[in-house]
């Protein structure tokens, strides 16, 4: 849960779907346990921005024929954060997803979102969502296709059971 707020769960107790960490509960440097955490939580003028020049596509439109989108387009929504044009994008193995209306009805809060704009957040998303979720709930937000959108956290390593099944 290194990406999410480590902060948070220290003062509040963990949520439904976190984990007990397992860090060390003597936490004396909070700067270092939470330096992947932005300040996020102050922002509600994004479902308030203006209408996207990328409507949302029909599902029915395969991802190949969505629109392309520049990588700088996609990027700037997250510089954008700060001002009340920007839109609440994120990038999921290179589709854009429009969540800027969805972000405060996400079951998983709107902070998580928020906090991954003009991002790309492929394995967290896949950490939480089976392909069936994606399909009714994401595709109706795809705007368009992208490339180049970098992940800023490296996946930690998943361990399976010794035995293929
Ligand atoms: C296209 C964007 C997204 C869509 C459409 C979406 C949709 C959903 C849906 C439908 C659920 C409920 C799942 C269920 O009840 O089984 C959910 C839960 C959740 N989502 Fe998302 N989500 C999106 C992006 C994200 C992102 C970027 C994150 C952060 C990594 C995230 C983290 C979570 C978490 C932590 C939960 C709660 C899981 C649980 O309670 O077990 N989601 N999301």
């Amino acid at each position: 849960m290194g990406w999410l707020s480590l902060r948070s769960w220290l003062h509040d107790g963990p949520t439904s779907f976190e984990p007990v960490p397992t860090f060390p509960t003597q936490v004396t440097d909070f700067k270092s346990v939470t330096e992947h955490v932005e300040n996020v939580a102050t922002i509600d003028h994004i479902s308030a921005s203006p209408p996207s020049e990328y409507p949302l596509q029909d599902p029915s439109v395969l991802d190949d024929a969505l629109p392309f989108i520049p990588p700088a387009i996609v990027r700037n929504q997250r510089l954008h954060l700060s001002h009340a044009n920007g839109l609440g994008w994120i990038v999921v193995d290179n589709i854009v997803y429009d969540c800027t209306k969805f972000m405060k009805e996400h079951p998983g809060g709107e902070i998580v979102i928020q906090s991954f704009i003009g991002e790309d957040c492929s394995w967290q998303f896949w950490r939480f969502h089976s392909k069936g979720i994606m399909a009714k709930w994401g595709r109706p937000l795809r705007v368009g296709r992208t490339e180049g959108i970098v992940n800023r956290f490296k996946e930690p390593p998943r361990y399976f059971g010794s035995r293929n099944r």
